[in-house]
């Protein structure tokens, strides 16, 4: 059967007007609000007697104007309306009898005259759900909740009077062999966090209560469930309980609910041979705000929001139904998950609460239009299965039991649950229009063989219909309106919640392995990071060495030429032979050491004194220290480094090594032999010539001392200006000195290396390191 709509109109309230009245309900009565003046006795003795009759008279119409053309009125039609001055019982009792009159009932049911149709079906183990929807403060918690006295019991409290009420008479009935139990739970959505309302609010986590499908149904991991075995203990739960909800002042309700309030009652009866459990689920949902309207501060727009949210979601869900669409969005909010309304079996009953006047006419007009698609909604009306003690026996209604699938419409089934066309009222609109209904289909692709399933001894139930009419069904004919598959079929019992569950869990998986597989794919990457950061610095480290080479080379190169400048072609030559492996197959490099060597050899033929045009070097006192101290050079002084390039570069294709002209020439006569400097005990030649090691910093530190610039040598380390002067005046003096030999080209005296550096005046050995260690190239 389709989900069961009713609308109720709240009366004015004090601050509302009549003259703001927009709502009409029934086909004779005027506004809705036209009785709500009427005194408490007044409505009491108009309503008894003849009020359930005249509320079935109605046309359960409910009209508003087009807001925007007054002249225009929109209608919905629904299973019952009830006008502002129906009181809490009538609602509780009338809604009852209207859809399940009493003499449809088997004859030893009748005596529970105040039993609605909603308790009797839970004791025949069908699930019922009851909700108030609507807008904000327009009577849902006073539907379900009520007042405190007794006529202003709402339908939570009256139900369970009659399930208590019942529970006595099956016990009595059955000599006390058949017991029945009833437990609560009742918690709330807030913010979309499910709360336990048996909990005291300091005992909440943060994150609420978590939800798990179970077998199709929606639970709530961890709530509380209370035994409770009598309507006063109930009483003092429930009241206790509602302390803990979420509630506050609205510039629309003084005690407007900030949350969905869910009451689980789940009754139990056991019997000497099964036992039945099934669930009543009362909730009293959160209304709808405008907060154009509403005012809110920043934490009841929080929850506004919220609310709104899972009504919207509500409403989609709705939508999605009546559209036939595949994917309902239940899981996009908690409140429409636990609903799971259209998934839910049994009895779902939706109680509309609307208030009258204008200042809610949108929100109306949208609250209408949801109940009106609500109501198009088929629920099957399957109830819970039994547990049966004793050997274990075939299920009841395999096939049934299969699945909460999506619904889909069933328009071209015949539904044998619909009453006969000749059986319904003519008078009413509803039965002109073609019969939508919905019912539970498999989304997997149908097998070509379906079956209809029939079991001929299953136990004759009461069914419900929309319009009043009661009808002795088998139930396995209602399994006819779901084709289902084959029994043997291995997912023939999977439900949507099942898929749902099981593509969540594939989902799950799926994004396991990608966690794993882009781990190890930023390991590899790490790894890879380190393998080409190791071989960049091999690299740097063979370019380095590459560079230090290079620089010895123009090292000797450089020395070469200071050699050959000062004729010292035995010195120069040592040191172009030196610089060769650096410049390996350099042409140029080759013809200057080849014409050298001539040279030198002829000097030597020609009787000239001369140890050795490449012998080894002496180790001298400098030497040694000067080898101690080598170290090939970091970095060559840039400009001196391209002027060697330009030089020896085998690439430069320029002139600029020295021409073989340039080398057999000598530029520089010696006045005098290097052995005629006689104030050191040093021979000069063998230490430039044995050491290989004079680096640009030593020749920047002697074209600093050569400069006699006493600002300059000042600076140098270890010297200070006293020092740098007597440098400089050593220096003078040396150029004064007739002794002394110097190159000619030279106006003055040069020092030429660290050995004749440390024989000047006031310069040992020492100084000439500290010199040369804090210079900087
Ligand atoms: N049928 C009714 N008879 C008398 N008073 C009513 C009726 N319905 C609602 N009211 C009054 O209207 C006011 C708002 O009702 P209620 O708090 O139940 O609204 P609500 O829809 O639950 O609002 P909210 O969504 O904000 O919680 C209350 O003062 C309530 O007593």
């Amino acid at each position: 059967m389709s989900v069961r709509v009713v609308a109720r109109v709240r009366p004015l309230l004090k601050s509302e007007r009549e003259l703001d009245v927009i709502l009409r309900t029934g086909a004779t009565t005027g506004t809705a609000d036209s009785k709500s003046r009427q005194s408490t006795g007044d409505k009491k003795s108009s309503r008894e007697g003849a009020a359930l009759a005249a509320l079935r008279d109605r046309d359960n119409l409910v009209r508003i104007p087009n807001p925007k053309n007054e002249g225009e009125e929109y209608a919905f039609q629904f299973n019952a309306v009830y006008d502002s001055d129906a009181s809490q019982q009538e609602l509780f009792d009338a809604e009852g009898t209207s859809y399940m009159p009493l003499k449809m009932y088997p004859p030893s049911d009748r005596s529970c005259s105040t039993v609605a149709p909603t308790t009797k079906h839970l004791f025949n183990g069908f699930d019922v759900t009851i909700f108030a929807y609507g807008v904000t403060g327009t009577g849902k918690t006073h539907t379900m909740r009520g007042g405190k006295t007794l006529a202003d019991r709402g339908v939570i409290p009256r139900m369970l009077s009659g399930i208590y009420r019942r529970s006595r008479k099956i016990e009595k009935d059955s000599d006390g062999e058949t017991k029945v139990q009833v437990s609560l739970s009742y918690y709330e959505i807030y913010n979309d966090k499910v709360y336990d309302l048996f909990e005291p609010p300091e005992k909440r986590t943060l994150a609420g209560l978590p939800l798990r499908d179970n077998g199709g149904k929606t639970v709530v991991v961890g709530l509380t469930e209370k035994s409770c075995t009598s309507l006063k203990e109930f009483e003092g739960l429930y009241d206790q309980a509602n302390t803990n909800r979420s509630t506050s002042a609205t510039k629309l309700n003084a005690h407007s609910s900030r949350s969905h309030a869910i009451l689980a009652v789940k009754v139990t009866v056991i019997s000497p041979d099964q036992t039945r459990v099934s669930t009543a689920s009362a909730i009293d949902l959160a209304g709808s705000e405008d907060n154009r309207r509403t005012e809110n501060d920043k934490e009841r727009m929080v929850e506004s929001a919220s609310i709104n949210k899972s009504l919207f979601v509500l409403a989609q869900c709705v939508e999605a139904i009546n559209k036939k669409q595949h994917r309902i969005p239940y899981r996009e909010s908690k409140m429409t998950r636990i609903l799971s309304l259209g998934q839910n079996n049994g009895l779902t009953v939706m109680i509309l609460n609307l208030a009258s006047v204008r200042s809610y006419h949108l929100d109306t007009i949208s609250s209408l239009n949801v109940a009106s698609r609500t109501r198009k909604i088929e629920v099957r009306e399957v109830e819970n299965d039994p547990m049966f003690k004793g050997p274990p026996r075939a299920p009841m209604r395999s096939s049934m039991a299969a699945s909460r699938q999506p619904l889909r419409p069933l328009t071209a089934s015949v539904n044998v649950n619909m009453p006969a066309p000749a059986a319904k009222d003519p008078a009413k609109k509803d039965d002109d229009k073609p019969v939508k209904m919905f019912s539970v289909y498999s989304d997997r692709p149908q097998k070509p063989h379906m079956t209809q399933l029939r079991k001929p001894e299953v136990s004759k139930r009461p069914s419900l219909s929309s319009d009043g009419h009661t009808s002795r069904i088998l139930k396995p004919a209602r399994q006819t309106l779901a084709p289902v598959m084959e029994p043997s079929t291995d997912h023939a019992d999977i439900s949507a919640a099942k898929i749902e569950e099981m593509v969540e869990k594939k989902v799950e998986e799926i994004l396991a392995v990608r966690t794993v597989s882009e781990q190890s794919r930023q390991t590899q990457v790490r790894e890879l990071n380190e393998k080409v950061q190791r071989r960049l610095e091999m690299l740097e480290q063979r370019v380095d060495g590459t560079e230090d080479a290079r620089a010895e080379g123009l090292s000797y190169l450089l020395m070469a030429k200071q050699h050959q400048a000062r004729g010292e072609d035995a010195s120069a030559l040592r040191m172009y032979q030196l610089a060769l492996p650096h410049f390996p197959h350099n042409e140029k490099l080759m013809g200057k050491i080849a014409a050298l060597k001539e040279r030198v050899q002829g000097k030597t033929r020609g009787s000239q004194v001369f140890t050795g045009a490449v012998s080894p070097p002496s180790k001298g006192r400098f030497g040694s220290m000067l080898s101690l101290k080598r170290e090939p050079p970091k970095t060559f002084g840039k400009r001196q480094s391209e002027d060697f390039d330009a030089d020896y570069g085998d690439h430069t294709g320029g002139d600029g090594f020295s021409s073989d002209e340039d080398v057999s020439r000598p530029r520089h006569k010696k006045r005098a032999t290097a052995k005629s400097f006689t104030r050191g005990e040093i021979d000069l030649d063998a230490v430039d010539c044995g050491d290989p090691s004079v680096s640009p910093r030593t020749i920047h530190l002697l074209s600093i001392i050569n400069s006699r610039d006493v600002s300059q040598i000042k600076l140098l380390k270890g010297v200070g200006a006293k020092k740098a002067e007597a440098i400089v005046d050593c220096l003078c003096e040396m150029d004064q000195n007739p002794d002394v030999s110097f190159v000619s080209d030279q106006p003055q005296f040069q020092v030429n290396n660290l050995a004749e550096l440390s024989t000047l005046k006031g310069v040992g050995l020492k100084t000439v390191e500290n010199m040369r260690n804090g210079v900087l190239v």
